[in-house]
């Protein structure tokens, strides 16, 4: 369901749970732009697996909106390596804040989810009504059903409460704010480090993980908060809502682009070792589209200014 009022009111205070990660330093920034107020708590104020002070910090003070972009979240190895913590930590968090949002009052609420919540053979572009139809990605499962939990939690406060809270499923994100460490990070990170790297020190060779053939689709983080913002003003449906740009690319193709925005001008290797992970998952955006939404930063340009950030952190 589309709605043609906003349902973010004016001025809203919104709470960015996560403001310090790639995708709530995003919203926040968005959200500032558009001219509300971002409320923010650091996780060493406020655990989020703490229901009890969640409640208590939700409760006092009474946000119209909740942005739910705090979790645990990692690349493939990460996942692989720790599923109780991706299972656990994401399971409570989801608990405390959309629970804690329903108990102070909180009308609106956007719970952040991923593309990896889909079935690992899914037909492509995935639509949103492939969820729950096959067997997941043993990759990332234990992180996949902890958010696949949290979808039914929002439409479960919907149902029973007619609470006004939705869910977007994002694709690979990437941009300022992302983390470049070589064993925790997303792929798109980890390549700008390597390369720098190798680059650097007049290396010949880089050796990235799995084959190079799965294909991923990119998505820069301010337009995933642009999306973001679109959704929290203009849509209050049940079903979760895709985002990304509707376009996918190899690893072995990314990794061309971005050695050839970092300079490294060597040899590509594969640890086939490393898992591929799921063969592909480009979503079907049709129905953020259709809300008039459309991504404006290209991979190449995106690339080049992540690049520029990083650098600039020293
Ligand atoms: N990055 C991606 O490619 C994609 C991300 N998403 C989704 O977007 C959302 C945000 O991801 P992203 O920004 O990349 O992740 P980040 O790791 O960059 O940020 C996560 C944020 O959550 C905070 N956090 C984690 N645990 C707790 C806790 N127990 N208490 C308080 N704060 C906590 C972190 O705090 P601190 O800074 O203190 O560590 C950090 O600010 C997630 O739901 C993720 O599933 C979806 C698809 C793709
Ligand atoms: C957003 C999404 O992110 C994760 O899923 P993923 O897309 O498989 O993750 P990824 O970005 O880590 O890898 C993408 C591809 O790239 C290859 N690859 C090559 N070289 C490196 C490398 O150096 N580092 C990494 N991380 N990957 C590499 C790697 O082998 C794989 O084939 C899940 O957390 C999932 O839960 C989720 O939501």
């Amino acid at each position: 369901m589309t709605s043609s009022l906003p349902l973010l009111p004016p001025n809203a205070r919104v709470f960015v749970a996560g403001h310090r990660g790639l995708v709530g330093s995003a919203v926040a920034r968005r959200l500032t732009a558009d001219g509300h107020e971002v409320l923010t708590r650091g996780r060493a104020d406020l655990d989020l697996r703490d229901a009890a002070a969640t409640e208590a910090y939700l409760k006092d003070v009474r946000p119209d909106a909740v942005v739910l972009a705090a979790a645990k979240v990692g690349g493939i190895m990460a996942n692989s390596t720790y599923p109780v913590q991706f299972l656990e930590d994401n399971l409570k968090i989801q608990l405390s804040v959309i629970g804690g949002a329903h108990a102070a009052g909180v009308g609106r609420l956007l719970f952040l989810g991923s593309s990896c919540i889909y079935p690992k053979l899914a037909p492509q572009p995935i639509s949103e009504d492939a969820l729950l139809t096959g067997p997941l990605e043993p990759t990332n499962e234990a992180y996949a059903l902890a958010k696949i939990a949290g979808i039914v939690q929002v439409q479960s406060y919907r149902k029973q409460y007619g609470a006004s809270y939705i869910s977007a499923m994002p694709t690979n994100l990437y941009g300022p704010g992302d983390n470049f460490d070589l064993e925790t990070s997303h792929v798109l990170p980890a390549l700008i480090r390597r390369f720098h790297e190798a680059a650097a020190e007049g290396r010949e060779e880089v050796t990235l993980w799995g084959s190079g053939t799965p294909r991923r689709e990119f998505l820069h983080v301010d337009d995933l908060a642009a999306a973001c913002a679109v959704l929290l003003n203009g849509y209050d449906g049940d079903e979760p809502v895709n985002i990304g740009c509707g376009d996918d690319l190899t690893i072995k193709a990314l990794a061309e682009t971005v050695a050839e925005v970092t300079g490294f001008r060597g040899r590509l290797a594969w640890d086939t070792s490393k898992p591929d992970g799921t063969p592909r998952k480009l979503l079907d955006v049709t129905r953020l589209t259709s809300l008039g939404w459309k991504p404006e930063i290209g991979l190449r340009d995106g690339i080049a200014a992540t690049y520029r950030w990083w650098r600039e952190q020293g």
